[in-house]
């Protein structure tokens, strides 16, 4: 691991949630907030004028219920973006996948009954990190579904799980799209995540002169990430004050 980077004045921040801001859990529902979370990340978004979004492959439902303060947030990989927190949810228009499709992967359930199917509004998520055994059975799957509309959907590979989602909408989609208006633009973005997933928002953030950080090369686990984040508050505490 390196020596942890110093965020560059300016900053716009975009925090990915899970693996990155909290611990993997077994299932979804089971991740752990610690109760400081939410808070910090509330100051920290006033001291940056509200440049901080959470960037994640959540619904914007679940984002608000796990991290119920005022700031921005893109949900659903940027099918979802809520820019100002108190405004307003944007949708751009995209596709949902045929209901054939979800049908077919209940029916891989039935094969491998501790694995399940998260439903979103655009698309839905084959977890198996309770049945390993599907992973390949899933991605034959769902690569061949995908096949079937390949300009329409894409299959990401996520942390013990396979999503089916839109083309048209991802993390990099969400970080441009914030990044064209204020407070966020004029400012050095800043992504971090864990995941495949983010590495369409690194991209963007690293495109437009900021950085792109994979969280497990630079940080290590989510807590040393949050500890970052509790510094970068102080400092910005000290810099007001001063
Ligand atoms: O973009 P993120 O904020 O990192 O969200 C990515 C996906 O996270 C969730 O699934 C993952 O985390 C679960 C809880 O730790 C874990 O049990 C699962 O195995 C992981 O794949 C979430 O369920 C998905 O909707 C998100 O897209």
């Amino acid at each position: 691991m390196h020596a942890l980077p110093t965020a560059p004045e300016h900053a716009a921040l975009f925090l990915d949630f899970d693996g990155t801001l909290v611990d993997i859990a077994e299932r979804p529902d089971a991740v752990m907030v610690p109760d400081e979370l939410p808070r910090m990340l509330e100051r920290l978004a006033r001291q940056l004028d509200g440049a901080l979004a959470i960037v994640s492959g959540r619904p914007l439902a679940e984002l608000d219920h796990f991290l119920p303060v005022a700031i921005a947030k893109a949900g659903s990989h940027g099918a979802e973006l809520r820019p100002v927190p108190e405004g307003g949810t944007e949708m751009p228009a995209l596709p949902s996948p045929p209901a054939a499709w979800r049908a077919r992967a209940d029916l891989l359930l039935s094969d491998f009954p501790a694995a399940f199917i998260e439903d979103k509004a655009h698309g839905f998520v084959l977890h198996f990190r309770q049945a390993p055994e599907a992973e390949e059975a899933g991605r034959r799957l769902l690569e061949s579904l995908v096949a079937e509309a390949p300009d329409a959907f894409a299959l990401l590979p996520a942390r013990m799980a396979w999503e089916v989602t839109p083309r048209g909408a991802n993390k990099g989609t969400a970080v441009a799209s914030l990044m064209a208006r204020s407070p966020f633009a004029g400012r050095v973005p800043i992504f971090v995540g864990d995941d495949v997933t983010d590495e369409a928002g690194m991209a963007v953030a690293r495109a437009a002169g900021g950085l792109g950080l994979r969280l497990q090369d630079v940080f290590g686990t989510p807590d040393v990430f949050r500890g970052w984040l509790a510094s970068l508050e102080t400092r910005q505490a000290r810099g007001a004050a001063a």
